[in-house]
């Protein structure tokens, strides 16, 4: 397992942060090596990103020393979303099939966590979130077709797109994690834009879909002091709880954003005015 630490940031140190700081501080640039897992333990929230892609054999998910547990979901939970082709995710020898855009969440307790291709020739690639649980609750299996949908936006503002709820409290009982998937629709580019912050939560967002000349310019920063990274196909970046995020495409896009804090109240927003935005 390769393990980033990040640690949280005030937002009066981000104010005087050049782009490398930025990206530094914020972006995840690189999630998925074959035959690897790659994590990113973030001080906000203790949330961990990371990407799992089997090529030559299935991978054990494996413990670290900033998990501080003989196993990573010892005092964990797990959210799994496959983005790259069939693959197999088989936990204390349950085996649970994801196909692309399934989701799997693995209970707080679970011990022998193994990611496998079910083709060699199109790997899976399992993008992974987790957070700190107080309680363990069952792992399922979220087919992209039992997501709760929400479609959104408007063609004169560039923003239609779906909203996939998949461990969402009507979906799946989980002890913090809120996770799920947008698609953006075709010559729609924006998301989430009116924008919002949530200070009871974190959120984290995976963008993918993209050409690799594509690029997302993803908005961060105290809505009186925006700031964007530039974001490539299979990036992320952790948007802490002080933060906006919003985005925009050069091309449409996916994205899957998860969330984790002191509520799971999906609609809990602080939405922020366009004549508050600097
Ligand atoms: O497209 C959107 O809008 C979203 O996907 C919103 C995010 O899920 C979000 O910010 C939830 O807090
Ligand atoms: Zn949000």
């Amino acid at each position: 397992m390769k393990m980033t630490i990040r640690h949280a940031s005030h937002p009066d140190a981000v104010r005087g942060f050049d782009t490398e700081e930025l990206r530094e501080h914020f972006l995840v640039p690189t999630l998925f090596e074959a035959d690897e897992t790659v994590m990113t333990y973030s001080h906000v929230d203790r949330f961990v990103v990371g990407g799992a892609m089997p090529v030559a054999g299935p991978i054990t998910l494996e413990t670290h020393k900033a998990i501080g547990s003989d196993t990573f979901l010892k005092r964990r939970e797990l959210g799994v979303i496959n983005v790259g082709g069939p693959g197999r995710v088989t936990v204390d020898g349950v085996k649970f099939d994801l196909d692309p855009r399934d989701a799997l969440y693995v209970a707080m307790g679970s011990v022998d966590v193994r990611f496998e291709s079910l083709d060699a020739g199109q790997p899976a690639k399992f993008y992974l979130n987790s957070a700190p649980a107080h309680a363990r609750f069952e792992s399922m299996k979220i087919p992209l077709s039992a997501a709760r949908k929400v479609e959104l936006g408007d063609p004169a503002q560039s923003n239609e797109r779906t909203i996939y709820q998949m461990l969402h409290p009507e979906v799946v009982q989980t002890a913090q994690l809120v996770m799920g998937m947008t698609v953006l629709k075709p010559n729609n580019m924006w998301n989430t834009m009116p924008c919002h912050v949530h200070d009871r939560r974190c959120e984290v967002y995976f963008y993918f879909d993209l050409a690799e000349t594509a690029r997302v310019f993803h908005f961060m920063g105290e809505p009186s002091q925006t700031r964007h990274l530039v974001v490539s196909n299979e990036q992320a970046l952790i948007s802490p709880p002080w933060s906006i995020h919003s985005g925009v495409g050069t091309s449409n896009y996916t994205f899957i954003w998860a969330m984790a804090g002191d509520n799971q109240d999906f609609t809990d927003m602080d939405m922020v005015g366009m004549d508050e935005l600097r």
